[in-house]
């Protein structure tokens, strides 16, 4: 495995209001003998970063807010933390992951799963686009850990379906997302919040963490929660190598795109559009090109999109084109290298959809199109991440 622990351990994190302790190996943390025993049979040897810092700070049951690179281990941080708080005895729901899309509180839930493989865990994904029927019969058995999308767990407690009564954590995933004004999830957010226990444990995760953010949870968090956070000119990982393509017009990227394919060997790619329709026009249009790729959005009926990213996680497709409903929190190891083919709307969302690559110390590549109209938004992400996105040398 490439990654770097030294690096990763090197990355430095704001000072905290009390000294952190630092565990350096999993057993340190005093897991739960089953836990650890997950933990390593999941392939994790050490611990990265976050996780020696923020692991035991949940296990503590402080409110934490807990920032880290992309690719940096920030799901197993809390996965690990959730299952050693969880009273396996027990049918009760205890802890709720919420997370932006279908396909990433999916993959929460198989890392949750696959970490308590060993504790008799009871946990599932509970998402939109699925069928209710189906869950309401999952859920008749009891489960312990929910990881879901804020819409369909906010439905179920509604109906009466799952009880909150016995929730013991919270965390919110992707939070600044989740708790954005122009997305739809943050009134969702609230509601589940008026409908938990006064006592309950909020963890709040993101790679990336405005100062506005920070005084929103302020509504929801104690006032002596722990905050691990990252400098904001360490946010960008010097792993991804960024480079940029000047084009003079927007019609000059598909032949732009078509000759980076005749030149660079690629094991995975994901390519970012900002609209769905540019997403269903340039897939069009590389398949006319006889290039074997694979678009998937949010209009697109849940079936289509699950077998999308079984096809793409399986490495049987190598090319994704996408919206940002896969900029956050997907992790497909073997993508080296991702392509803005129209730069972010977002600031945050750079950091997001370059993070597909270069998952836990691996090397990725970030490919920007930059049309005249985009320099100064190209400018505006430089200045925010503190970084320079040279040319594409030729090839
Ligand atoms: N201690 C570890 N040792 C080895 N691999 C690890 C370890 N922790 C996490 N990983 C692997 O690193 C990859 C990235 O982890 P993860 O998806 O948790 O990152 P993240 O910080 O949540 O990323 P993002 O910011 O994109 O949400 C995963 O494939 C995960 O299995």
């Amino acid at each position: 495995m490439s990654f770097n622990r030294a690096d990763d351990l090197k990355l430095k994190f704001q000072k905290t209001k009390t000294k952190l302790r630092i565990s350096s190996t999993f057993e340190s943390m005093k897991l739960k003998p089953e836990l650890l025993k997950g933990v390593y049979s999941f392939g994790f040897e050490a611990p990265s970063a976050i996780q020696s810092r923020a692991i035991t700070q949940i296990i503590s049951g402080k409110d934490c807010i807990a920032q880290a690179q992309s690719g940096t281990g920030k799901t197993a941080t809390f996965s690990i933390g959730c299952l050693q708080v969880i009273d396996t005895n027990s049918n009760d729901l205890q802890a709720m992951i919420l997370s932006p899309t279908r396909e990433l509180a999916t993959q929460i839930a198989t890392v949750v799963s696959n970490l308590g493989d060993y504790m008799n865990i009871k946990s599932m994904a509970l998402t939109g686009g699925k069928l209710v029927s189906k869950d309401l019969k999952n859920l008749q058995s009891g489960c312990n850990i929910i990881s879901g999308t804020p819409g369909r767990c906010l439905d179920m407690i509604k109906r009466q379906v799952i009880s909150t009564r016995k929730i013991k954590m919270i965390i919110l995933d992707e939070a600044d997302e989740l708790l954005s004004e122009t997305l739809g999830f943050k009134k969702q957010i609230y509601d589940i919040f008026a409908k938990l226990p006064t006592t309950v444990q909020v963890v709040v995760v993101s790679a990336t963490m405005s100062k506005d953010i920070i005084e929103i949870t302020k509504k929801f968090m104690s006032t002596d929660s722990v905050k691990i956070l990252v400098k904001q000119d360490q946010i960008s990982l010097e792993g991804i190598k960024q480079y940029k393509v000047e084009l003079g017009e927007e019609a000059w990227k598909l032949d732009t795109i078509i000759d980076l394919f005749q030149v660079l060997t690629i094991q995975q790619c994901v390519i970012f559009c900002n609209t769905k329709k540019k997403v269903d026009w340039l897939s069009k249009s590389l398949t006319q090109q006889d290039f074997a790729v694979i678009a998937m959005h949010g209009d697109m009926k849940q079936e289509e999109r699950d077998k999308i990213m079984n096809d793409f996680r399986s490495g049987k497709t190598r090319i994704m084109i996408t919206t940002d409903v896969w900029a956050r929190g997907i992790d497909v190891q073997q993508v080296s290298l991702v392509i803005n083919y129209d730069l972010p709307d977002i600031i945050e969302n750079y950091i997001h959809r370059i993070g597909r690559s270069g998952r836990f110390g691996r090397k990725g590549e970030a490919i920007n199109f930059v049309t005249t109209q985009d320099a100064s938004t190209l400018r505006k992400i430089e200045k925010f991440y503190s970084i320079k996105i040279k040319p594409l040398p030729s090839v």
